[in-house]
């Protein structure tokens, strides 16, 4: 699967309630990547919870991550997304095998992007680039640090953090390969809403 487009993140919160309708008009308006990100420690509702999603990617050929949970990925045979405190990259591509998509967060530091790749992953995120609803502490990069990846970090880079369909545009002109949004994409008022959102977003990926 090629990793270019829309990733789109759940968050438990956000999507209380509607997760399945949200989550299938995302996969609708062409997301590609789905994460599930849920920090409950209901091990029996995040199970179920990850099968269903398991099954909306399945019909609409988009890949699901699971955020920090290497058994659970393991569990269901999807991707996994880890954090710099949430485990070895290295350990995961050995649990979970050469096709899985395994992506790590490398804020905004090159080095880390650089021990990501050594280590197995799939692809690196840097961010946050903006101000972030979902997470306004996390540390903040910019532009620059997708120019200075160029020929130096031979993966696909996602960029997360505050994405939003206006900011999205510079973040892909500077050599981001994917945008990861929460906020930009599940704030919505209605399901057509998150697909015409998810549409948009997607468009930016394959400009006519
Ligand atoms: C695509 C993507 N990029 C970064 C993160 C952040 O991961 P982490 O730093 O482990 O923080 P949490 O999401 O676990 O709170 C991510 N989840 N996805
Ligand atoms: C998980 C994470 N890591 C860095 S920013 C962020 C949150 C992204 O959510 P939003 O798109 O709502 O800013
Ligand atoms: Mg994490």
């Amino acid at each position: 699967m090629k990793l270019r487009g829309l990733y789109a993140i759940t968050d438990s919160q956000l999507l209380e309630g509607r997760l399945l309708p949200y989550v299938e008009a995302a996969l609708k308006g062409g997301a590609k990547l789905l994460q599930y990100r849920d920090k409950s420690t209901d091990e029996a509702r995040r199970l179920r919870e990850a099968e269903a999603l398991r099954e909306l990617c399945n019909r609409y050929g988009a890949s699901l991550i699971i955020n920090d949970d290497a058994e659970l990925a393991a569990r269901l045979g999807v991707g996994l997304h880890l954090g710099q405190s949430d485990g070895s990259l290295s350990v995961a591509r050995a649990l979970l095998g050469r096709q899985a998509i395994i992506g790590g967060t490398c804020h905004a530091q090159l080095e880390l992007a650089e021990a990501a790749a050594k280590e197995g992953a799939s692809y690196v995120a840097f961010g946050r680039f903006f101000n972030s609803n979902t997470k306004p502490g996390a540390p903040s990069a910019d532009v620059a640090l997708l120019d200075a990846s160029k020929g130096r970090i031979n993966l696909p880079i996602v960029a997360i953090g505050g994405v939003t369909q206006d900011n999205a545009p510079a973040l892909i002109a500077h050599g981001a390969s994917m945008v990861a949004v929460i906020h930009g994409l599940f704030a919505a008022d209605s399901a057509a809403d998150v697909e015409r959102r998810a549409h948009a977003f997607s468009a930016l990926f394959n400009p006519k």
